[in-house]
């Protein structure tokens, strides 16, 4: 295992009186990509939201323990703004802004303050290009970017993610409504980002999880069940849980 971008010390979090994630303890490595399984209503989203604190937007939720990103501990005094240009969100349903594809991508570096023109127009080629995008748009760049197809729209909302220059990307099943040429695409591309950033994302698709991850968490009912390198998990799991659940038993 490398550098630690996130430690995470007995978290727990709370919807209300339910307890949705239990002593978490966990460690997630600096340009990599890690995956989140498990059947539906385990926690992973609740998990992933934790990383950039968009459960502060949820009424009710308390959270206990720490999530250190950079040694750091985020639920401490820290700019939330800040933090969510550190470590961005990409979420199941490409989500696009009604207006055309230049002014989606700037729209971040614009609440950052930049104004100018050229330098606008660099971030937005820089971040299309990061995203394996510019070339089908960079003739149409003032057009709506919600006609463009499901799987540029995905990776349209990943330049966008990538225009604030982040240093990790947080993904919330970012494949599941797209076909399987556009999920192929997506997860190229990556195997391509986790050069520079650090990549932790949500899978229902355990083949997903296995082909582009690096190490894989499998959790069930709040509890991090496993979680190690990700060929181990698949060939050798040490729990019994996770070897039902990745060879069908249930789930
Ligand atoms: N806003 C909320 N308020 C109350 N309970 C919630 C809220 N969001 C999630 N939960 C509950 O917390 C548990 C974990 O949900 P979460 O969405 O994190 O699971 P998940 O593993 O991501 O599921 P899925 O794979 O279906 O997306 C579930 O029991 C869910 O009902």
């Amino acid at each position: 295992m490398g550098i630690k971008k996130f430690t995470i010390k007995d978290l727990d979090l709370f919807y209300g009186d339910f307890q949705a994630l239990q002593k978490i303890n966990m460690n997630i490595d600096e340009k990599n990509v890690t995956a989140f399984i498990g059947p539906s209503g385990c926690g992973k989203s609740t998990f992933l939201r934790t990383l950039n604190r968009m459960n502060d937007l949820i009424e009710g939720v308390t959270i206990r323990g720490e999530v250190k990103l950079d040694g750091n501990n985020i639920y401490n005094n820290i700019d939330v703004i800040k933090l969510r240009k550190k470590v961005g969100m990409v979420f199941q349903k490409p989500n696009p802004f009604p207006m055309s594809i230049y002014d989606n991508i700037a729209y971040g570096p614009r609440t950052h303050g930049i104004r100018k023109r050229a330098v606008l127009d660099e971030i937005v080629e820089k971040s299309l290009t990061g995203a394996a995008l510019w070339d089908e748009v960079k003739d149409r760049l003032k057009t709506n970017a919600l006609g463009l197809s499901g799987g540029q729209q995905q990776r349209l909302c990943i330049a966008r993610a990538l225009a604030v220059e982040p240093e990790v990307l947080l993904m919330d099943e970012p494949t599941s409504a797209l076909d399987p040429i556009a999920t192929s695409k997506i997860e190229n591309l990556m195997e391509s980002l986790k050069k520079d950033y650090t990549i932790v994302i949500v899978t229902h698709s355990m083949q997903q999880a296995a082909r582009i991850s690096d190490n894989t968490a499998f959790f069930l009912m709040g509890e991090l069940v496993e979680f190690g390198d990700t060929s181990q998990i698949f060939t050798t799991p040490e729990d019994k849980r996770t070897e039902d659940y990745i060879t069908g038993r249930f789930g």
